[in-house]
């Protein structure tokens, strides 16, 4: 095959032998033999199907998804080091609000660490001198190696204890900084099937499949945290963290979030992404 394109006709053939019981890899299997190439053939199985129906688990990658334990819904969880909080959970999708992830010393240490790298993040708005803000993403923003120093070392095993899940499966932690009027307008965080990064990306430890956000500070107004599929907000609070989970690369995930406008004083947090594998 000469041109190979993705039509919505192929589209509905993939739709129509998943309907008839075929699976994603026995569809690939039958595209292969009648010419296709591979990589074209995955993408029109990822968009037709989401990703998760073609992607093969990166090597070491942990089966299932990272999750605190709250069978017995106990109001602290130990997190090895710590006891924390746990505020508030969500079943679907999964949000759990947690207390007392960081200590005022840890949050205030990590900021000042941080502080120093702050770099502008890269979706910034274009025109004007900086003052009024109104791009996708206008906070500040820097990243930490894994386990970079002894202080980030001892909150990232907390993290990889609060959500059993391996501490080499997380990216290194990112810190914002957000100033008044800045935000991160609603998105996901798993890393879109269709974009042509991605497969690169997914290289490094395959796809996103949790999220934890640390507030590190108090802003004075605005700044939260909100799902608005759900409809909840949730208030940025000092060493407070809100974690959320999805198992697949889709909206169906009802994972769509975004931190609101910093109306005053300031928002800084700390991200902590989960990969379904090794981070390297
Ligand atoms: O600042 C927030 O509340 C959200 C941050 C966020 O969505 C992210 O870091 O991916
Ligand atoms: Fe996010």
């Amino acid at each position: 095959m000469s041109q190979q394109v993705i039509t919505p006709e192929l589209c509905e053939w993939i739709t129509e032998q998943t309907a008839a019981g075929h699976s994603a890899e026995s569809i690939l299997g039958a595209m292969l033999g009648s010419g296709w190439d591979e990589s074209i053939a995955r993408l029109a199985l990822a968009r037709t199907l989401g990703q998760s129906a073609t992607l093969t688990p990166p090597p070491g990658a942990t089966p299932g998804l990272p999750e605190p334990e709250l069978t017995r819904f106990a109001p602290v969880v130990d997190a090895g080091d710590r006891q924390v909080k746990v505020l508030m959970a969500l079943r679907q999708p999964r949000v759990v609000l947690f207390g007392d992830v960081l200590s005022n010393e840890e949050c205030d240490e990590v900021m000042a660490l941080a502080g120093k790298r702050l770099a502008r993040s890269e979706t910034v708005a274009t025109g004007g001198d900086g003052s009024e803000v109104n791009a996708a993403r206008t906070s500040d923003g820097m990243f930490f190696e894994r386990c970079e120093t002894e202080l980030i070392r001892r909150v990232e095993t907390r993290i990889a204890t609060l959500l059993r899940w391996p501490l080499d499966h997380g990216e290194g932690l990112q810190v914002l900084r957000y100033r008044p009027g800045a935000e991160y307008q609603p998105h996901y965080d798993y890393f879109e099937p269709s974009h042509v990064s991605t497969p690169n990306i997914l290289k490094r430890g395959g796809q996103r499949v949790g999220t934890l956000v640390i507030y590190l500070n108090t802003p004075t107004a605005g700044g939260s945290t909100i799902f608005p599929d759900i409809g909840l907000d949730v208030a940025p609070v000092k060493g407070n963290a809100v974690f959320f989970s999805y198992d697949r690369p889709h909206p169906s995930t009802q994972t769509l979030h975004g931190g609101a406008p910093v109306i005053e004083g300031e928002k800084w947090v700390a991200t902590k992404w989960l990969r379904q594998g090794v981070f390297t």
